[in-house]
Protein backbone atom coordinates (compact mmCIF):
# COMPACT_ATOMS: atom_id res chain seq x y z
CA UNK A 1 0.00 0.00 0.00
CA UNK A 2 1.13 3.65 -0.44
CA UNK A 3 1.80 6.34 1.84
CA UNK A 4 -0.84 9.02 0.87
CA UNK A 5 -0.19 11.11 3.56
CA UNK A 6 3.23 11.62 5.68
CA UNK A 7 3.50 14.15 8.64
CA UNK A 8 7.27 14.93 9.45
CA UNK A 9 8.33 16.89 12.51
CA UNK A 10 5.34 18.94 12.51
CA UNK A 11 5.08 22.51 14.76
CA UNK A 12 2.73 25.25 15.67
CA UNK A 13 2.96 27.83 17.49
CA UNK A 14 -0.25 29.84 18.92
CA UNK A 15 1.62 33.16 19.47
CA UNK A 16 -0.90 35.34 22.07
CA UNK A 17 -0.03 38.74 21.82
CA UNK A 18 -2.70 40.19 24.37
CA UNK A 19 -1.07 37.67 26.92
CA UNK A 20 2.84 37.75 25.70
CA UNK A 21 2.04 34.31 25.59
CA UNK A 22 3.16 31.27 23.10
CA UNK A 23 1.61 28.29 22.95
CA UNK A 24 3.29 25.46 21.77
CA UNK A 25 0.18 23.16 20.31
CA UNK A 26 2.23 20.70 18.42
CA UNK A 27 5.85 19.50 19.09
CA UNK A 28 7.81 17.31 16.46
CA UNK A 29 4.64 15.55 15.47
CA UNK A 30 5.27 12.59 12.95
CA UNK A 31 2.47 10.48 11.06
CA UNK A 32 1.83 8.26 8.35
CA UNK A 33 -1.46 7.38 6.47
CA UNK A 34 -1.96 4.93 4.04
CA UNK A 35 -4.10 4.89 1.39
CA UNK A 36 -7.49 3.31 2.24
CA UNK A 37 -6.84 3.60 6.02
CA UNK A 38 -8.26 5.10 8.92
CA UNK A 39 -6.39 6.55 11.77
CA UNK A 40 -8.01 7.59 15.06
CA UNK A 41 -7.02 9.88 17.24
CA UNK A 42 -8.03 10.96 20.71
CA UNK A 43 -6.34 12.81 23.39
CA UNK A 44 -7.68 15.44 26.18
CA UNK A 45 -9.09 18.37 25.51
CA UNK A 46 -6.38 21.11 24.19
CA UNK A 47 -3.91 18.40 23.42
CA UNK A 48 -3.91 19.56 20.06
CA UNK A 49 -5.48 17.15 18.01
CA UNK A 50 -7.61 19.61 16.18
CA UNK A 51 -4.59 21.86 15.00
CA UNK A 52 -2.81 18.98 13.27
CA UNK A 53 -6.38 18.63 10.85
CA UNK A 54 -6.21 21.84 10.30
CA UNK A 55 -2.80 22.34 9.29
CA UNK A 56 -3.49 19.87 7.09
CA UNK A 57 -6.60 21.34 5.79
CA UNK A 58 -4.57 24.81 5.12
CA UNK A 59 -6.30 26.59 7.86
CA UNK A 60 -2.86 26.66 10.21
CA UNK A 61 0.42 27.25 8.36
CA UNK A 62 2.88 25.82 10.88
CA UNK A 63 6.40 27.00 11.92
CA UNK A 64 8.12 23.81 10.74
CA UNK A 65 7.92 20.48 9.47
CA UNK A 66 6.44 18.79 6.10
CA UNK A 67 2.78 17.40 5.37
CA UNK A 68 3.58 15.32 2.27
CA UNK A 69 0.26 14.73 0.59
CA UNK A 70 0.09 12.21 -2.72
CA UNK A 71 -2.15 14.44 -4.59
CA UNK A 72 -3.60 13.08 -8.05
CA UNK A 73 -3.22 16.51 -9.59
CA UNK A 74 -0.24 17.85 -8.11
CA UNK A 75 1.48 14.62 -7.12
CA UNK A 76 3.41 14.32 -4.29
CA UNK A 77 2.90 18.07 -2.54
CA UNK A 78 4.19 19.65 0.87
CA UNK A 79 0.58 21.62 2.05
CA UNK A 80 2.49 23.42 4.82
CA UNK A 81 4.07 25.11 1.50
CA UNK A 82 1.50 25.04 -1.07
CA UNK A 83 -0.17 27.86 -2.31
CA UNK A 84 -3.85 29.01 -1.85
CA UNK A 85 -4.43 28.36 -5.53
CA UNK A 86 -3.29 24.81 -4.43
CA UNK A 87 -4.98 24.67 -1.29
CA UNK A 88 -8.28 25.83 -2.64
CA UNK A 89 -7.99 23.36 -5.30
CA UNK A 90 -8.09 20.56 -3.22
CA UNK A 91 -10.13 21.61 -0.69
CA UNK A 92 -13.00 21.21 -3.64
CA UNK A 93 -11.85 17.80 -4.99
CA UNK A 94 -9.67 15.67 -3.07
CA UNK A 95 -9.44 16.69 0.64
CA UNK A 96 -12.73 16.88 2.59
CA UNK A 97 -12.81 18.30 6.36
CA UNK A 98 -15.55 17.66 8.92
CA UNK A 99 -16.45 19.61 12.19
CA UNK A 100 -18.61 20.08 14.30
CA UNK A 101 -19.46 23.17 13.07
CA UNK A 102 -22.01 24.03 9.96
CA UNK A 103 -20.76 26.78 7.50
CA UNK A 104 -23.94 27.45 6.22
CA UNK A 105 -24.40 30.44 3.29
CA UNK A 106 -27.14 33.23 3.71
CA UNK A 107 -30.60 32.51 1.66
CA UNK A 108 -29.26 28.75 0.49
CA UNK A 109 -31.40 25.82 1.23
CA UNK A 110 -30.49 22.65 2.94
CA UNK A 111 -30.51 20.54 -0.65
CA UNK A 112 -28.79 22.80 -2.15
CA UNK A 113 -25.64 22.82 0.10
CA UNK A 114 -25.41 19.51 -0.95
CA UNK A 115 -26.13 19.81 -4.54
CA UNK A 116 -23.41 22.63 -5.17
CA UNK A 117 -20.88 20.66 -3.43
CA UNK A 118 -21.30 17.85 -6.29
CA UNK A 119 -21.62 20.43 -8.93
CA UNK A 120 -18.03 22.61 -7.69
CA UNK A 121 -16.80 19.02 -8.74
CA UNK A 122 -18.31 19.09 -12.08
CA UNK A 123 -21.45 16.68 -11.52
CA UNK A 124 -24.38 17.32 -13.70
CA UNK A 125 -27.11 18.74 -11.99
CA UNK A 126 -29.57 16.29 -11.81
CA UNK A 127 -27.45 13.65 -10.38
CA UNK A 128 -26.25 16.28 -8.11
CA UNK A 129 -30.16 16.32 -7.06
CA UNK A 130 -30.12 12.69 -7.02
CA UNK A 131 -27.12 11.87 -4.57
CA UNK A 132 -28.31 14.75 -2.75
CA UNK A 133 -31.31 13.03 -1.85
CA UNK A 134 -29.77 10.40 -1.06
CA UNK A 135 -27.69 11.18 1.53
CA UNK A 136 -30.33 13.50 3.25
CA UNK A 137 -32.48 10.68 3.43
CA UNK A 138 -29.46 8.64 4.92
CA UNK A 139 -29.06 11.27 7.77
CA UNK A 140 -32.55 11.25 8.27
CA UNK A 141 -32.74 14.76 7.72
CA UNK A 142 -36.82 15.49 7.33
CA UNK A 143 -38.21 15.72 3.99
CA UNK A 144 -39.57 19.28 5.35
CA UNK A 145 -36.09 20.57 5.88
CA UNK A 146 -34.64 19.68 2.55
CA UNK A 147 -35.97 23.31 1.07
CA UNK A 148 -35.60 25.34 4.33
CA UNK A 149 -32.25 27.60 5.42
CA UNK A 150 -29.68 25.65 7.59
CA UNK A 151 -29.32 28.74 10.15
CA UNK A 152 -32.68 27.74 11.56
CA UNK A 153 -31.73 23.64 12.05
CA UNK A 154 -31.50 22.73 14.96
CA UNK A 155 -27.23 21.60 16.49
CA UNK A 156 -27.95 17.90 15.29
CA UNK A 157 -29.71 18.43 12.09
CA UNK A 158 -26.68 21.28 11.18
CA UNK A 159 -23.97 18.85 12.25
CA UNK A 160 -25.79 16.07 9.72
CA UNK A 161 -25.99 18.47 6.66
CA UNK A 162 -22.53 19.34 7.67
CA UNK A 163 -21.52 15.61 7.20
CA UNK A 164 -23.64 14.84 4.42
CA UNK A 165 -22.30 17.43 2.55
CA UNK A 166 -18.52 16.08 2.85
CA UNK A 167 -19.06 12.98 2.63
CA UNK A 168 -21.30 13.40 -0.41
CA UNK A 169 -18.22 14.26 -2.41
CA UNK A 170 -16.54 11.07 -1.65
CA UNK A 171 -13.12 12.76 -1.43
CA UNK A 172 -9.70 10.88 -1.58
CA UNK A 173 -8.85 12.19 2.04
CA UNK A 174 -11.62 12.99 4.78
CA UNK A 175 -10.38 14.72 7.71
CA UNK A 176 -12.74 14.26 10.57
CA UNK A 177 -12.91 16.68 13.36
CA UNK A 178 -14.95 14.81 16.37
CA UNK A 179 -17.78 15.23 13.67
CA UNK A 180 -20.15 13.35 15.94
CA UNK A 181 -19.75 15.04 18.92
CA UNK A 182 -23.55 16.65 19.98
CA UNK A 183 -24.88 13.56 18.38
CA UNK A 184 -27.77 10.77 19.37
CA UNK A 185 -26.57 7.22 19.45
CA UNK A 186 -28.92 6.66 16.12
CA UNK A 187 -26.99 9.30 14.50
CA UNK A 188 -23.95 8.34 15.34
CA UNK A 189 -24.39 4.86 13.80
CA UNK A 190 -25.26 6.59 10.56
CA UNK A 191 -21.92 8.01 10.72
CA UNK A 192 -20.09 5.09 11.36
CA UNK A 193 -22.32 3.23 8.39
CA UNK A 194 -21.28 6.03 6.00
CA UNK A 195 -17.62 6.17 6.93
CA UNK A 196 -17.59 2.27 6.46
CA UNK A 197 -19.21 2.64 3.17
CA UNK A 198 -16.80 5.71 2.09
CA UNK A 199 -13.68 3.56 3.59
CA UNK A 200 -14.78 0.56 1.13
CA UNK A 201 -14.66 2.83 -1.57
CA UNK A 202 -11.15 4.22 -1.50
CA UNK A 203 -11.64 7.19 1.11
CA UNK A 204 -8.54 7.58 3.07
CA UNK A 205 -9.51 8.99 6.91
CA UNK A 206 -8.23 10.81 9.49
CA UNK A 207 -10.61 11.47 12.34
CA UNK A 208 -10.97 12.98 16.04
CA UNK A 209 -13.03 10.95 18.38
CA UNK A 210 -14.12 11.27 22.10
CA UNK A 211 -15.99 8.15 22.10
CA UNK A 212 -13.87 4.94 21.76
CA UNK A 213 -16.52 2.77 21.52
CA UNK A 214 -17.31 4.52 18.31
CA UNK A 215 -13.73 4.14 16.60
CA UNK A 216 -13.87 0.38 17.97
CA UNK A 217 -14.27 -1.75 14.34
CA UNK A 218 -14.06 1.34 11.81
CA UNK A 219 -10.18 2.69 12.96
CA UNK A 220 -7.27 0.30 11.27
CA UNK A 221 -5.07 2.73 13.80
CA UNK A 222 -5.57 4.65 17.17
CA UNK A 223 -3.28 7.22 18.47
CA UNK A 224 -3.14 9.27 20.83
CA UNK A 225 -2.37 13.26 21.54
CA UNK A 226 -1.01 14.57 24.28
CA UNK A 227 0.93 18.04 25.69
CA UNK A 228 1.36 18.30 21.53
CA UNK A 229 2.82 14.99 21.15
CA UNK A 230 1.37 12.02 19.07
CA UNK A 231 2.00 8.13 20.32
CA UNK A 232 0.74 4.94 19.55
CA UNK A 233 -2.17 3.60 22.29
CA UNK A 234 -1.10 1.17 24.39
CA UNK A 235 -3.63 -1.89 25.67
N1 LIG B 1 -6.30 29.83 16.73
C1 LIG B 1 -5.70 29.64 17.90
N2 LIG B 1 -5.12 30.66 18.56
C2 LIG B 1 -4.51 30.48 19.76
N3 LIG B 1 -4.41 29.30 20.36
C3 LIG B 1 -4.95 28.24 19.74
C4 LIG B 1 -5.63 28.34 18.49
N4 LIG B 1 -6.07 27.11 18.11
C5 LIG B 1 -5.69 26.28 19.10
N5 LIG B 1 -5.03 26.95 20.06
C6 LIG B 1 -4.45 26.36 21.30
O1 LIG B 1 -3.67 25.22 20.93
C7 LIG B 1 -3.88 24.15 21.84
C8 LIG B 1 -4.41 22.94 21.09
O2 LIG B 1 -5.73 23.23 20.61
P1 LIG B 1 -6.58 22.18 19.75
O3 LIG B 1 -7.83 22.87 19.34
O4 LIG B 1 -5.73 21.60 18.70
O5 LIG B 1 -6.91 21.08 20.85
P2 LIG B 1 -7.83 19.80 20.76
O6 LIG B 1 -7.03 18.64 21.27
O7 LIG B 1 -8.43 19.65 19.42
O8 LIG B 1 -8.96 20.17 21.83
P3 LIG B 1 -10.55 19.80 21.90
O9 LIG B 1 -10.65 18.31 22.08
O10 LIG B 1 -11.02 20.57 23.09
O11 LIG B 1 -11.17 20.29 20.62
C9 LIG B 1 -4.83 24.68 22.90
O12 LIG B 1 -4.05 25.11 24.00
C10 LIG B 1 -5.53 25.83 22.23
O13 LIG B 1 -5.91 26.80 23.16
Amino acid sequence: MSILLEIKNLVKDFNIYQLHKEIRALKNVDLKLEEGKFIGITGRSGSGKSTILKCIYGTYLPQQGEIFYDSNKFGKINLAKASKREIIYLRQYEIGYVSQFLKSMPRVKASELVEEALIEMGSEKSYAKEEAMKILSHFEIDKALWDSYPNTFSGGEKLRLNIARAMVKKPRLLLLDEPTASLDQGSKEKVKELIIQLKAQGTTMLGIFHDLDFMKGVCDQELQMKDGMLSTMKG
